[in-house]
């Protein structure tokens, strides 16, 4: 099993949201941006690493959401949603194919990861 961590970017009732890359796996779905977490790390250190990598800013966690287990045909992945927000910087692109800032009442009209869902229902409850 595979642990991987995402982040809720939140900023003025907003989610900002990725779609993966067409040589990725999942490639062209969208989902919480972030990754595999590496050894000895916390979510949150995982989390934070992995936007400054990919996005090139900085978060800061506010609050764990869910965790996810979906078992995908390449493996299982264990998917943590943690909520945050920016502290230093704008998301800028760089491995996705597409970024984007969405409304929470109009996240479900994108084609999230499976994995992603339970999120994406959790929010648009939690939100509305
Ligand atoms: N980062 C991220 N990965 C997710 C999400 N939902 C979901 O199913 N995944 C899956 C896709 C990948 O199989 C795995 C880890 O993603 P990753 O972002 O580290 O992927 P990677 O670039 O190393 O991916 P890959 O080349 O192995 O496909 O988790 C999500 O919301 N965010």
């Amino acid at each position: 099993m595979v642990k991987v961590v995402g982040a809720v970017l939140e900023k003025d009732g907003k989610i900002f949201c990725a779609q993966r890359g067409c040589s990725k796996s999942l490639a062209g779905l969208w989902e919480f941006p972030g990754g595999k977490m590496e050894a000895g790390e916390s979510e949150e250190e995982a989390l934070i690493r992995e936007m400054q990598e990919e996005f090139n800013c900085k978060v800061i966690v506010k609050e764990k959401l869910v965790t996810v287990i979906h078992e995908y045909a390449f493996g299982t992945v264990e998917l943590a949603t943690l909520l945050c927000g920016l502290q230093e910087g704008e998301p800028q692109l760089s491995e996705h194919q597409d970024m984007r800032w969405e409304s929470i009442c109009n996240l479900d009209r994108l084609d999230w990861a499976p994995a992603d869902i339970p999120t994406v229902e959790l929010l648009m409850q939690r939100f509305k």
